[in-house]
């Protein structure tokens, strides 16, 4: 594995009964690259991520993360390594407020997370660097309203925010833009665009604009295996991705 391959996926097979989800799937993702899954419906999208952080066992193949052979371990053993997928861990408290669920991942992220139940005080030292997380997805008006009273759009932002204030050195974001309005999905992208400098990021997302003007890499999936990889304009130049993703003949 080249030095600048952060994770590395070799011949991953999820089968479900006769069901074959992931079908020989072989990924590398490049350190520092924003990498797209994208692939129509029941494509196996999901699923790889879901074998990727071991929310699920592959029926066969393996998982490379900086150069360790993850295949067995826990989730949890996954993220200690700095491989977080987001919106699947339960980081977001929803009768804390925004801020307070921000500090909270901050702490964590230090080893101190005990801290928060000793003193409030104690979160005012990371009020400024939570803000930087917080402000880029457009959640500044609601910095002290409990989660709880978040739309859909806006918890998805906030459990953004608490991935990123956990630093990981790679994220995997499962379709980040769903349910957010149009008005912060600009925001968001700028932010995942910042992030990818220090970080790597593999994310699934639908909204093929985004994919083009975000991505470095794109992976199509179609019914479990590797239909095309490259980069956004020779993959959506691809014969078998059009007939396949798109649904009609080129
Ligand atoms: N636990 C399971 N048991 C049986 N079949 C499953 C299971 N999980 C997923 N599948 C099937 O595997 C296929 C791939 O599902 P997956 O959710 O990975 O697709 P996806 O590409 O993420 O789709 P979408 O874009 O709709 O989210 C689908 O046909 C789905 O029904």
């Amino acid at each position: 594995m080249g030095e600048d391959c952060e994770l590395e996926v070799r011949n991953l097979s999820c089968q479900f009964g006769s069901f074959k989800a992931v079908d020989d799937v072989s990924l590398r993702v490049r350190r520092g690259s924003i990498h797209a899954l994208i692939g129509p419906n029941g494509a196996g999208k999901t699923t790889c991520f879901n074998l990727i952080t071991r929310y699920l066992t592959p029926t066969s193949g393996n998982i490379i993360f900086r150069g360790e052979d993850i295949t067995s371990k826990s989730p949890s053993q996954i993220a200690d390594r700095g491989l977080v997928r987001s919106f699947q861990i339960c980081s977001v408290f929803q009768s804390m407020t925004v801020l307070e669920n921000v500090c909270l991942a901050l702490q964590r992220k230090t080893g101190d997370q005990y801290a928060f139940w000793r003193s409030k005080k104690s979160l005012k030292n990371l009020h400024e660097t939570a803000v930087s997380y917080i402000e880029p997805v457009g959640l500044l008006p609601w910095l002290h309203k409990p989660a709880s009273d978040l739309s859909y759009g806006r918890k998805r932002a906030l459990e953004f925010s608490v991935t990123m204030a956990l630093e990981p050195k790679m994220m995997l974001l499962d379709e980040p833009f769903a349910g957010m309005g149009h008005e912060d999905i600009g925001g968001v992208a700028a932010l995942i665009q910042a992030e990818a400098k220090d970080r790597t990021i593999l994310i699934v997302e639908h909204n093929l604009s985004v994919v083009q003007s975000l991505c470095d890499r794109v992976t199509v999936l179609v019914r479990g295996k590797v239909a095309a990889e490259g980069d956004y304009k020779s993959v959506s130049q691809n014969d078998q991705v059009v007939r396949a993703y798109l649904g009609v003949d080129p």
